[in-house]
Order: structure tokens, then C-alpha cells, then sequence
């Protein structure tokens, strides 16, 4: 198992951040959730002046071997290669959105169930073609989920060695709204039915199968050890969702900021705060999905997330649409008067 030494983050200069913050021309506290950004933006890179640089969105896909029964997904597996070839083409809402905040983007083939050859502007990552089906056994070997943590850091690694000091992360896998649901059942403890949503558009109907089907897969695991992470990764997880969870490990362990997109990307921070507590201490969360079980698996690691729109893609496209408001909470602590400088009185006692 790869190991990841992830400090956590300093208190030492959170008075000095906090009094830099509430120095500010404005009443304490009226940049909202621009100030708690701010706070930990400083904190994370140890500065009162931090800097975004070369922001990235890694985008991780893989195939779900529940997803060739059709009993979880109203998509066909082979959407998952289809959009890669999207991503790589440059249209699909991850690519313009990115390009609009002028955020690189990188795509990995993690997991995908197609063999696509040789592409530019695809990063050969692959695990397998695709998991097994988890109604059957687990999802993947412990070497498999070890290989993909490793690869996924790796990816982080390059990013970071070409100048990057911020990363978001982004998913594309049909089936994987399952895993994640799954993921978050067993490692929150809370029943699958309050974890389960309807994906990329499950009616109702669809919905009570999804989740029977997915109380069968927990009876089927039932004497998974509950405490511990690999374990769990490798019966439920994707590819993608551990190299991401590598991958995420790996920017904290650099010191990275860490941008978590919607559902299944939040299920893979589950994991890797399971290995490393101290990783919450990097991570913005960019946005609160629509994705049912979202909203519940965000207050279980006390998350704040900026932007609640509505979304429930994936691919990242929280992450670069929330992108402009880190800036906007970077800009304002650097740039922004103090009362002192601007000459204006602060408050006073009533
Ligand atoms: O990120 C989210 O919150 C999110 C919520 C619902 C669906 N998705 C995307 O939809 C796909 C999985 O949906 P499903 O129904 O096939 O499990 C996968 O490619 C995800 O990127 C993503
Ligand atoms: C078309 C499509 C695009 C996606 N992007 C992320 N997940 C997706 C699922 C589907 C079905």
C-alpha cells in the first residue's frame, strides 16, 4: 500500500489570518463563505498572501461491472468510453467550463471498459477493463485498489511537478453513483436507502430496484471489515473513484489545494479520510449536488460547500464553475483595504 505522510494543517498563523480577514473594509463576517475560503486557502499554504497557480482538473474515468446488468444505471455502460472521447474532443461541459476559467484539464482512462488505442490527450492509466460486478464479489483485488491508489497519485505528483498548487477532481464512470452510495452506506453508517439517489435519472421505479439491488450487494459483503478502508474500496470502489482517493491523498501530502466536486468524488475523500484523517484540512468543497444522498454525506465530514446550483453531472463541472469564487476569495485577502489603510473607522460599541 502506498504511503502518504499528510501534515496537518498548522494553527500558527490562524489569528493572524482571522485578523487579516475581519481587517478588511467590510463588517466582520460579510464575505460569507468567501472569508471561511479564504481562511482556508491561507491556512493550507501557510501564508497571509496566497496564490493560485496553474489550477487543474483531473478527470478519472472507469467502468462499474454492475453496470452491464442494467439493475442500477438508466445509461448504457458504454456512455462511459463515449464520453471520454468527448472529453478528449474538447465538448462536453467539463471542457468548455474549464476553458471559460482558463483551468487545465486532464483526462485518465482508469478503468475504462474499451480499448482505445493510442489517444492524444489520454492519460493510459488503466487498471482493467472495468470492475467485476459486486453482486458477485468484490469489485476488485486489494493489489488492483493499491495499484490504482498509486497510479492516481502518481498523476497528482505530475500535475503538481509542472507548477500546480491547486486541483480539482472529476469522475465519469455509468454505475457509479452506485459505488459511491455504497461507499458512503457503510462507511457513515447509514442505511443504503438514505445513500441512494437517481443518478443520471432513475425514475422511481428504477430507484426501488437500485436500491434493492444494492441491499443485496451489502448482504452479500456483510462481513466486510467495516474498518478498513482498502477493504471497502476494493469491494465497492471503481477505478476511478481510487486513483482519485490516491490522487487526493497525494495533493494533501504535498499541500495542495484540494477542490471536491459532487457525489462520487466526495465518497472517494470518504476513503482517503478513512487513511488520513488530516486530508479535510486541504479540501474546498466546491458544490452540493443534487445527487440525493449528497447533501447528508457532505454534513458527515462537516463540509461548507460554496455553490448549490442544482448540478448533479460530475466530470468535474462543480469544481470549475465554483473555480471563479476561490479566486474571488484569494483576490479579496490580497488586495482587498484594510480600515487602516482606507482611513475608515471600524465598528463601535453600541
Ligand atoms: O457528481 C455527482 O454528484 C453526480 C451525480 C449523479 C451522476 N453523476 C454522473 O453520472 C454517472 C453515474 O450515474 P449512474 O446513474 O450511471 O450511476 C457518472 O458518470 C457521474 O459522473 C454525477
Ligand atoms: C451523457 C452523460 C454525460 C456524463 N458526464 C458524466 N456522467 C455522465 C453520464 C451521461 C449519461
Amino acid at each position: 500500500m502506498p504511503q502518504f505522510t499528510i501534515t496537518p494543517v498548522s494553527d500558527h498563523l490562524d489569528i493572524d489570518i482571522r485578523n487579516k480577514i475581519d481587517l478588511k473594509t467590510k463588517p466582520i463576517g460579510a464575505l460569507g463563505l468567501l472569508e471561511d475560503t479564504a481562511f482556508t486557502i491561507a491556512r493550507i499554504q501557510q501564508t497571509l498572501t496566497p496564490s493560485l497557480n496553474a489550477p487543474t482538473i483531473a478527470v478519472f474515468a472507469g467502468d462499474h461491472g454492475i453496470a452491464k446488468t442494467g439493475l442500477v444505471n438508466p445509461y448504457p455502460q458504454e456512455v462511459t468510453y463515449q464520453m471520454v472521447m468527448n472529453f478528449v474532443k474538447g465538448g462536453a461541459a467539463i471542457n468548455v467550463l474549464s476553458k471559460q476559467n482558463n483551468i487545465d484539464i486532464k483526462i485518465i482512462d482508469a478503468g475504462v471498459n474499451y480499448d482505445f488505442g493510442t489517444v492524444d490527450k489520454l492519460i493510459d492509466a488503466k487498471i482493467a477493463y472495468g470492475t467485476a460486478n459486486y453482486l458477485e464479489g468484490p469489485a476488485m483485488t486489494q493489489a488492483q485498489c493499491e495499484q490504482a491508489i498509486a497510479k492516481g497519485a502518481e498523476i497528482i505528483q505530475s500535475i503538481f511537478n509542472k507548477g500546480s498548487n491547486v486541483v480539482g477532481f472529476g469522475e465519469m464512470g455509468i454505475g457509479n453513483t452506485s459505488a459511491a452510495s455504497l461507499l458512503m452506506s457503510v462507511i457513515c453508517d447509514i442505511p443504503i436507502a438514505d445513500c441512494v439517489g437517481k443518478g443520471t435519472g432513475a425514475n422511481q421505479e428504477q430507484l426501488a430496484g437500485k436500491i434493492k439491488t444494492l441491499q443485496q450487494v451489502l448482504e452479500k459483503h456483510q462481513d466486510l471489515d467495516k474498518a478498513n478502508p482498502i477493504a471497502i474500496l476494493s469491494t465497492f470502489g471503481g477505478f476511478e473513484i481510487a486513483q482519485i482517493c490516491g490522487g487526493m491523498l497525494k495533493a494533501a501530502e504535498l499541500g495542495m489545494i484540494i477542490l471536491v466536486d459532487g457525489f462520487i468524488c466526495t465518497a472517494a475523500l470518504l476513503v482517503a479520510q478513512m487513511i488520513e484523517k488530516a486530508i479535510l484540512d486541504y479540501c474546498v468543497f466546491t458544490h452540493q449536488s443534487e445527487e440525493h444522498g449528497h447533501q447528508l454525506m457532505l454534513k458527515t465530514i462537516n463540509a461548507k460547500p460554496l455553490l448549490q446550483l442544482g448540478m448533479r453531472l460530475g466530470e468535474g463541472t462543480g469544481c470549475a464553475v465554483a473555480y471563479p469564487i476561490v479566486q474571488s476569495a484569494c483576490t479579496f485577502l490580497n488586495e482587498m483595504a484594510s480600515f487602516e489603510g482606507a482611513g475608515v473607522s471600524q465598528q463601535s460599541a453600541i
